[in-house]
C-alpha cells in the first residue's frame, strides 16, 4: 500500500508537467560518456519511451565519441582533440560515420524497438538534414570537422507526424556532398533550435557544469551566457564541455525553451529532470 501511495504521489507531482509539454518536442542529447553500459542505455531509452507514451514528442541526438576512439585504437589510429572537437581525416571520417551511424546509431533503435517503440535511426545525411562546411578552430584546419549552416527539418517533420521517434547520428554534407563529422553537442543545438524544441537536455557524465571539475559539490545550478563565457575564459570550463556549453548559448539565444546539462549515468534524471521540481543539473539562462 505504501509503495502504491507513493506511486500516487509521483504521479500527482508529474501531471501538471505532462500537460505543460504534452505535444511540445524534446531534444536529448545522449552523450557517448553517458553511454556505460547496456543497463544505463536501457534506463535511458525508458525514460524517453515513457515521455512519448505521456504524450511528449522526444528527438534523439547521440554521440558516441568514446566508442569512435576505441575503434580508431583498435585500428592503430592516433585520436587528436582540438577544444574537444576530434582532428578528423579521411580515415578518422570513415570509421566516425561506421561507428555514429552504424554501431551506436542501430543500437538505441533496436533498444527502442524492444521497448514497443516505433524508432527510426538516420544520420544528419539522409534528407540532406545536417547541411555543414569546415569548421576552423581558431584559423586552424583540423580535417572533417563540419560547422552546421543550416538544419533542413523535413525529415524530422515527416517523422514526428507519423508517430515516430527520431535518432539522430551527428555527421552531416557540405554542398558538394563530402562527409563531414560534426560535434554531436553542435547537431542536437541546432536541432532543437531549427524544431524550435520547449526543451534540449544533455545527458553527459558529470552532474552538470562544475566550479571545480574534480569536486561534485561545486555543481552550479544555473548559469548565464556571460559567466559561461568568463569560466570558459578562465579555463574552469574545458574539453568537451566547451562545445556543450558554447551549443547551451546558442540555444537559449535561439527559440529553445529550457536547456539543461544533466548527468546521464543517474537513473531517471531525465524524468527527474522534466517531470518533477527536483531541478537537477546546470539550467543555462540567458
Ligand atoms: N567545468 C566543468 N564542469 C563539468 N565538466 C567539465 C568541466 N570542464 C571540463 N569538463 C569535462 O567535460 C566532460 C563532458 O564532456 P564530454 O566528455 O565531451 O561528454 P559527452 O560525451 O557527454 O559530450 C566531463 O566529463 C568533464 O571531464
Ligand atoms: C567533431 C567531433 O568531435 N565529433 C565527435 C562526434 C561524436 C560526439 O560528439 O560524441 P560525444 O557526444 O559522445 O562526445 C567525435 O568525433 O567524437
Amino acid at each position: 500500500m505504501e509503495a502504491f501511495i507513493e506511486k500516487a504521489k509521483t504521479l500527482i507531482e508529474a501531471l501538471p508537467y505532462i500537460q505543460r509539454f504534452a505535444g511540445k518536442i524534446v531534444v536529448i542529447k545522449y552523450g557517448g560518456s553517458a553511454m556505460i553500459d547496456e543497463d544505463l542505455k536501457l534506463s535511458v531509452i525508458k525514460d524517453i519511451v515513457l515521455m512519448k507514451l505521456v504524450g511528449l514528442k522526444p528527438i534523439i541526438v547521440h554521440g558516441g565519441g568514446k566508442e569512435i576512439s576505441y575503434w580508431m585504437d583498435r585500428v592503430n589510429l592516433q585520436t587528436q582533440f582540438i577544444e574537444g572537437l576530434r582532428v578528423t581525416d579521411a580515415e578518422t571520417m570513415e570509421i566516425a560515420e561506421m561507428i555514429l551511424s552504424g554501431k551506436v546509431n542501430k543500437s538505441l533503435v533496436q533498444l527502442m524497438f524492444q521497448q514497443g517503440m516505433k524508432a527510426v535511426g538516420i544520420s544528419g545525411k539522409d534528407g540532406a538534414m545536417i547541411n555543414v562546411e569546415k569548421k576552423l578552430v581558431n584559423g586552424k584546419d583540423i580535417g572533417f570537422v563540419g560547422n552546421i549552416k543550416h538544419v533542413n527539418t523535413e525529415v524530422l517533420e515527416v517523422l514526428l507526424n507519423s508517430d515516430f521517434i527520431p535518432i539522430i547520428a551527428p555527421i552531416g554534407l557540405d554542398e558538394k556532398g563530402q562527409s563531414y563529422n560534426v560535434n554531436a553537442d553542435d547537431a542536437a543545438g541546432a536541432i532543437a533550435s531549427a524544431m524550435k524544441a520547449e526543451k534540449l537536455v544533455f545527458l553527459t557524465d558529470v552532474e552538470g557544469v562544475l566550479l571545480d571539475p574534480y569536486d561534485q559539490r561545486t555543481l552550479i545550478t544555473e548559469i548565464n551566457v556571460s559567466k559561461a563565457e568568463e569560466l570558459i575564459q578562465d579555463g574552469i570550463i574545458a574539453g568537451g564541455m566547451i562545445p556543450k556549453i558554447k551549443c547551451c548559448i546558442d540555444a537559449v539565444n535561439n527559440n529553445v525553451g529550457q536547456v539543461h546539462i544533466l548527468d546521464g549515468r543517474v537513473d531517471h534524471s531525465l524524468l527527474l529532470e522534466v517531470f518533477t521540481n527536483s531541478g537537477i543539473g546546470t539550467m543555462m539562462v540567458k
